[in-house]
């Protein structure tokens, strides 16, 4: 399974000390800084654009900008964010017709490319030539839109699906992920931990990145033998199970995740409006609009800043 990678949501940060608050991650640990671009259309949220990843990339040397993009049209954005120093570029499968013409976009410049689906979204819908094709797939484990939210465990059969469909891609979770979560996430395959609120709101970053990434790494271990077990035949035991109580186990040790294959299919017109509609909360009174995020920590400041 790829390397873990822990990913701080800088949505989570005093944005009006973005830089310092990226080295700040970066000597605490972090691998990546997740960079959540939003464009008031996609989600109901706007927070920053190429223009300010190009002011961190400046500041920020050695920095590796994961670059989520809540945007409406996302081919739109690529060149902007490649010559803004963006190293990975991340869109949503609901946002575009032709998810391909994307990654080849993204593929001409020197990023990589990522596709991302929202809780509504079913696994299914990653065909198998887009899944070949990228980098890394994200499972929003909340509505894009604002961080703070609760992480939404009905998302983890999705990254144990996808990572039995691709065991050597970057399955990556973003929202509600900390300390109490982590290992639901890890256990279902997810080996990007995108976690905003848990790094930024505590005194102590470093210990919370590395909690995150033991959990992880304990976790791949785990599925690796049970892998291998399972390879063999062999029935795992009781105690090396993750049992959640809900009936499920994880999602290896469960047998219940098959890896189907899934042909090139692009989704409906109808189907991919719903989608679209649902992530901008026009079909979801879960989802968070502009009244919803006030008190949400993408508009208020961390207290966390140089650990007081
Ligand atoms: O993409 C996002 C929201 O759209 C954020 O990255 C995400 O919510 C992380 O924040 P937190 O860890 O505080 O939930």
């Amino acid at each position: 399974m790829p390397a873990v990678k822990i990913a701080p949501s800088v949505l989570a940060s005093d944005l009006g000390n973005l830089n310092c608050e990226c080295i700040r991650m970066m000597e605490n640990g972090a691998d990546w800084l997740h960079m959540d671009i939003m464009d008031g259309h996609f989600v109901p949220n706007i927070v920053m654009g190429a223009p300010v990843i190009a002011s961190v990339s400046k500041a920020v040397p050695n920095i590796f900008m994961d670059c989520h993009m809540m945007v409406a049209d996302p081919g739109k954005w690529v060149k902007d964010i490649a010559d803004a120093g963006g190293a990975s570029y991340t869109f949503h499968l609901e946002a575009t017709d032709d998810p391909m013409d994307v990654v080849r976009q993204i593929k001409a410049t020197k990023m990589r490319a990522a596709v991302a689906i929202n809780p509504g979204t079913p696994a299914s819908e990653i065909s198998d030539e887009l899944g070949n094709a990228v980098d890394m797939i994200l499972v929003m484990t909340v509505w894009p839109g604002a961080g703070g939210q609760k992480f939404m465990k009905e998302c983890m059969p999705k990254v144990a699906e996808l990572r039995a469909r691709f065991p050597d891609l970057d399955v990556e979770v973003d929202g509600g992920v900390g300390p109490k979560t982590i290992d639901r996430c890890a256990d279902a395959g997810a080996n990007v931990i995108v976690a905003g609120t848990a790094v930024f709101n505590h005194p102590k970053p470093k210990d919370v990145i590395a909690f995150l990434r033991v959990r992880c790494e304990e976790a791949q271990e785990r599925i690796k033998r049970e892998r291998e077990r399972l390879a063999n035949g062999e029935e795992l035991p009781p105690s090396e199970r993750k049992d959640y109580g809900d009936g499920r186990r994880s999602g290896y040790a469960s047998g219940a995740i098959t890896p189907l294959s899934y042909p090139r299919v692009y989704m409906s017109a109808a189907k991919r409006e719903k989608l679209r509609r649902e992530s901008q909360g026009a079909e979801n009174r879960e989802r968070p609009n502009m009244a919803s995020l006030s008190g949400m920590s993408s508009l208020s400041m961390t207290t966390a800043v140089n650990g007081k």
